[in-house]
């Protein structure tokens, strides 16, 4: 069921308000409205078909299907407090998503403990971030005997490695929760099969760790995934849901794991990351070939993107952006983006595929159980920073005027 007329217009007025006010308190305010009538606009959520526990989420309509979104203001915190009062977190694991994920829970009042390997690089971090050893930070294998939740935060890599000994502290009671559908679905890959008698659940934020956390900070939250895997206890779900929003996330979407680990897997190494790296990398090269400055080249590659237009896409649409560029630049950018689609879909099919039938897992895995696995991404990602693009980017975001030199 689609939103009707009368809101629809109204919604596309309120839109339009917002993006014409003229400043920015004032547009924030007015998009904050036009996001109510948005919400208003949604139809009313069937609550009768989900199990009485599993409450507080409308079906909207994305362009003609119906999904389910959970929404944080259905979720308050003391809520959360009654919800987990028997049951303690034990983060394992404390990278970026260990960090975030664990710093929001433990800012939320909830009973978390961490635990990772003594004296590695996570451990020092915990103790920088206030955990204190033989309280609230411990080996894994003693907070996930000490855990209700166990959170596998290891490195995926790591995940399936530490299996065989973790699996002995997976036990009848307990829930077994992810943020990544890696570990279950490749299975044959990582080795991990969880025991038949344990909830296993995933959520799965759609965002960095740090912005988790920046989010939250900030009183908002991110959007995550949440999917089952297991249900033993009619309650997997629920508690799905429920942790989502303990860890931090604003509006929370349903998904499978499979769903879950293919698209994040193929988003990951295509247009979040990978993608974007190597189409910044070909447009630089090719204004530097045909004689343009370094400072040039950087400005109409990534500078101008990131810091003006893609927050233009972010906000109202990629059609908004086009409105708000000349007709000169809206010609030229129509007629090319089909041939970049044409260029780019044979790729993104052969990457689809290289996640589908387990490549991209075993060359993680692989890659992931490393010793000097740290080292190596280092020295990669240092390259990166070494290439001229963004020794120039340097330079060219210390003169952003909120920054004003210096760094320089
Ligand atoms: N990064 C992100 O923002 C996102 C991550 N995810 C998922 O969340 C999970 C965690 O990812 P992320 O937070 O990035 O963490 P990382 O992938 O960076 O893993 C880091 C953690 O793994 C530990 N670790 C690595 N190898 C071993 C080992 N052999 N034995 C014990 N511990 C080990 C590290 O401990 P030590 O310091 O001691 O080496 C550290 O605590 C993954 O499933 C990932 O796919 C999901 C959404 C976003
Ligand atoms: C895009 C990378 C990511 O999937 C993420 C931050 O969501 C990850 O694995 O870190
Ligand atoms: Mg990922
Ligand atoms: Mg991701």
């Amino acid at each position: 069921m689609s939103a009707p007329a009368f809101t629809r217009s109204a919604t596309r007025a309120a839109l339009r308000a917002a993006a014409q006010a003229s400043k920015p308190q004032l547009r924030s305010l007015s998009l904050l409205a036009a996001r109510n009538v948005v919400r208003a606009a949604a139809p009313a959520a069937p609550r009768f078909a989900a199990p009485a526990s599993v409450r507080g989420y409308k079906t909207l309509d994305f362009a003609g299907t119906k999904e389910k979104v959970y929404s944080r203001d259905e979720y308050p915190l003391e809520q959360l407090h009654e919800y987990f009062k028997n049951d303690t977190f034990a983060l394992l694991g404390y990278g970026s998503q260990g960090h975030g994920q664990g710093l929001n829970l433990r800012d939320n009042g909830l009973n978390v403990i961490v635990g990772v390997r003594k004296d590695g690089e996570s451990w020092r971090q915990a103790i920088e971030d206030g955990w204190v050893p033989g309280k609230n930070l411990f080996s894994v294998e003693e907070a996930a005997t000490k855990g209700t939740i166990l959170m596998n935060l290891l490195s995926d890599a790591a995940q399936s490695t530490t299996w065989p000994e973790l699996s002995k502290f997976v036990v009848k009671g307990k829930t077994l929760y992810f943020s990544h559908g890696f570990s279950c679905v490749f299975h044959k890959e990582t080795g991990v099969i969880p025991p038949k008698d344990v909830d296993v659940i995933l959520a799965a934020p759609k965002g960095s760790g740090r912005t988790v956390r920046t989010l939250f900070k900030e009183g908002r939250g991110i959007n995550s995934s949440v999917a089952v895997f297991q249900d033993v206890t009619g309650e997997a779900l629920n508690r799905a849901v429920n942790i989502a929003m303990a860890v931090g996330s604003g509006y929370v979407y349903e998904t499978t794991f499979e769903k879950e680990v293919y698209s994040d897997l193929y988003g990951e190494r295509g247009v979040l990351m990978g993608g974007i790296q190597g189409m910044f990398k070909a447009q630089y090269e090719v204004l530097r070939k045909n004689g343009h400055s370094p400072s040039e080249a950087f400005n109409e590659t990534c500078e101008e993107a990131l810091m003006s237009l893609f927050p233009l896409i972010g906000e109202h649409g990629m059609d908004y952006m086009y409105k708000a560029c000349s007709t000169t630049a809206r010609r030229g950018a129509l007629d090319w983006a089909p041939e970049f689609e044409k260029a780019n879909l044979p790729v993104f099919e052969r990457l689809y595929e290289s996640v589908r039938n387990g490549t991209e897992t075993r060359r993680a895995l692989e890659f992931g159980n490393r010793k000097d696995y740290r080292e190596q991404y280092d020295k990669e990602t240092d390259a990166i920073a070494d290439q001229e693009m963004w020794r120039v980017g340097h330079v060219v975001r210390a003169l952003r005027p909120d920054r004003a030199g210096k760094a320089l």
